[in-house]
């Protein structure tokens, strides 16, 4: 095919643009309270770091400059932005194949190493992704068998923190070791004891991991690898704790390896083996993929879940009248006297409209994880080479002013009809979309709406500030959005 040189795609970027990074402009914005731009000196290349707004307000800016599609410089290297619903859609679900490669940046190659299904390209990612996806079904992710599971952690949960006794605590270590525990059995067979010392060990890694990644060090790393390697800082302490999820993880495939049992595989490691045995020469089942692809499920299925779960927390404890209608919710549709299960979601349209308005509005993933194009491509008759790393952003979408009025607000009837049924939308994008799309949306779609409704129908929240002082906006991190630290009551039912 004849490719559109002409319109070259170089024609639309902003040079040396690094605000990608949120934190970065905010960072610097704090410092200097004015929307003006600042150079860097950083190494061989001048930067202009513009300092008025994060990646996703100023795309907007560019984006009205140039349109839905342009190139901005991370560093050295070209990315291609993509910003709104119709050029998303465009790529990832028209353009499906072209657009399924991951972009990967320095940090992500040092933390998940490409070997996994997160960071993995061609033959690899399309093996490993498809495996793990039929094994996890298996193993029950989208089953009655983790629908249980869940429920059952979900009632551990409310015990322990039944125990206690009403004295604020900063939720996020029980909603983690909740979390971890449902992929824990899915991937282990097992779930830990909340007082195990391995578990807490490694758990307490990942709460000092979210400390690391909102540094500015971790945030230049993906700029400047060469350079961070030398200097100390958090964005090595983050390497190195991975390095320990690493050992961790190891440790329990090798005992996995020592008691195999063919005939009588427990969990998703032994489904691992078995394939691995069963297909010597496929070098895409190894031993170090399946430690990498561990790690992915691992990492990739704890934290993400369980914050979202933390923001939920906050969030309602800002707005007690939507507390009280989840409340009204639950005792109409489910009662006391039993657990919530997922067939309840379709009688509960007020629950399950607030859970997707939070999701929508902490836009938990802004830039969505980098894709790269596989073969040369053209977008909007605009040429895109092979491998160039593309951001399909998803903040544009979950605000998108026209389908959620007020997007800046949170607001459950973003996702309700004026009669009180749930109201679907295209837009809903939090876990992305096309061939790419999380591999975990089931069970985090499930986590989130058994583990919330679970512990609503046991207690209220309780802040330990004035409402009016409670503040939702997030903290962002070099990936992801975080809720502020607070503590919180639960108050018994
Ligand atoms: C609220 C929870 C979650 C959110 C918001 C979320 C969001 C995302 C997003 C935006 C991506 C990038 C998709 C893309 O490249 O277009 C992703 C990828 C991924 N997620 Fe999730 N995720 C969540 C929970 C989970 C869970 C529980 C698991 C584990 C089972 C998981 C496993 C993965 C994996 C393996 C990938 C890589 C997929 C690939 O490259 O093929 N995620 N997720």
């Amino acid at each position: 095919m004849q490719l559109h040189r002409s319109r070259d795609w170089c024609k639309r970027e902003e040079t040396f643009c690094l605000s990608l990074w949120c934190t970065i402009c905010k960072y610097y914005l704090r410092k200097s309270k004015n929307n003006i731009q600042m150079k860097l000196q950083i190494s061989y290349s001048t930067i202009d770091i513009q300092l008025c707004c994060s990646l996703c307000s100023s795309s907007l800016q560019i984006s009205k400059k140039y349109g839905p599609i342009f190139t901005i410089h991370l560093g050295p290297k070209k990315a291609v932005v993509l910003y709104g619903y119709d050029i998303v859609k465009e790529a990832l679900i028209d353009n499906g194949e072209a657009f399924s490669g991951r972009g990967n940046l320095p940090l992500f190659e040092k933390v998940f190493k490409g070997t996994g299904i997160v960071t993995s390209n061609g033959e690899t990612w399309r093996q490993l992704r498809r495996f793990a996806l039929t094994t996890l079904r298996d193993y029950g992710m989208g089953k009655k068998g983790i629908e249980e599971r869940i429920q059952e952690e979900a009632h551990f949960l409310v015990e322990r923190i039944r125990n206690t006794h009403e004295k604020p605590f900063n939720p996020v270590t029980f909603l983690m070791h909740g979390v971890s525990n449902i992929i824990c059995s899915v991937v282990f067979g097992d779930r830990f004891e909340y007082e195990d010392k391995k578990f807490l060990d490694l758990i307490e890694m990942l709460e000092e991991n979210e400390k690391h990644q909102n540094s500015i060090q971790t945030q230049l790393y993906n700029f400047f690898p060469t350079i961070l390697d030398y200097l100390p800082g958090p964005h090595i302490k983050l390497i190195k704790s991975v390095d320990k999820v690493d050992a961790f993880i190891s440790e329990i495939i090798r005992a996995h390896q020592e008691s195999f049992d063919p005939s009588c595989p427990r969990d998703f490691i032994d489904a691992f083996i078995n394939k691995m045995q069963q297909e010597k020469g496929n070098s895409h089942f190894t031993v170090e993929s399946l430690t990498r692809t561990t790690i992915d499920l691992f990492l990739a299925g704890t934290g993400t879940t369980s914050t979202t779960l933390r923001y939920a927390f906050l969030i309602l404890l800002k707005h007690p009248e939507v507390e009280e209608k989840i409340h009204k919710e639950i005792d109409r549709v489910v009662g006391r006297d039993r657990s919530p299960c997922m067939a309840d979601r379709s009688q509960m349209p007020y629950t399950d409209a607030v859970i997707h308005e939070i999701q929508r509005f902490i836009d938990f993933i802004p830039v969505n994880l980098p894709r790269a194009v596989t073969k040369d491509t053209i977008l909007r008759g605009y040429f895109i080479p092979k491998d160039t790393m593309v951001f399909p952003l998803l903040s544009p979408i979950l605000q998108d002013h026209k389908e959620f009025p007020n997007p800046e607000k949170f607001d459950p009837g973003h996702f309700l009809n004026a009669n009180g049924t749930f109201r679907k939308s295209n837009y809903f994008l939090p876990f992305s979309t096309g061939k790419r799309i999380c591999a975990g949306e089931g069970l985090a779609r499930m986590e989130i709406f058994l583990f919330l409704t679970t512990i609503l129908q046991n207690f209220t929240l309780k802040p330990v500030v004035d409402r009016k002082d409670i503040d939702i906006s997030p903290i962002v991190t070099s990936v992801s959005n975080i809720p502020p630290p607070y503590e919180v009551s639960f108050i018994p039912r």
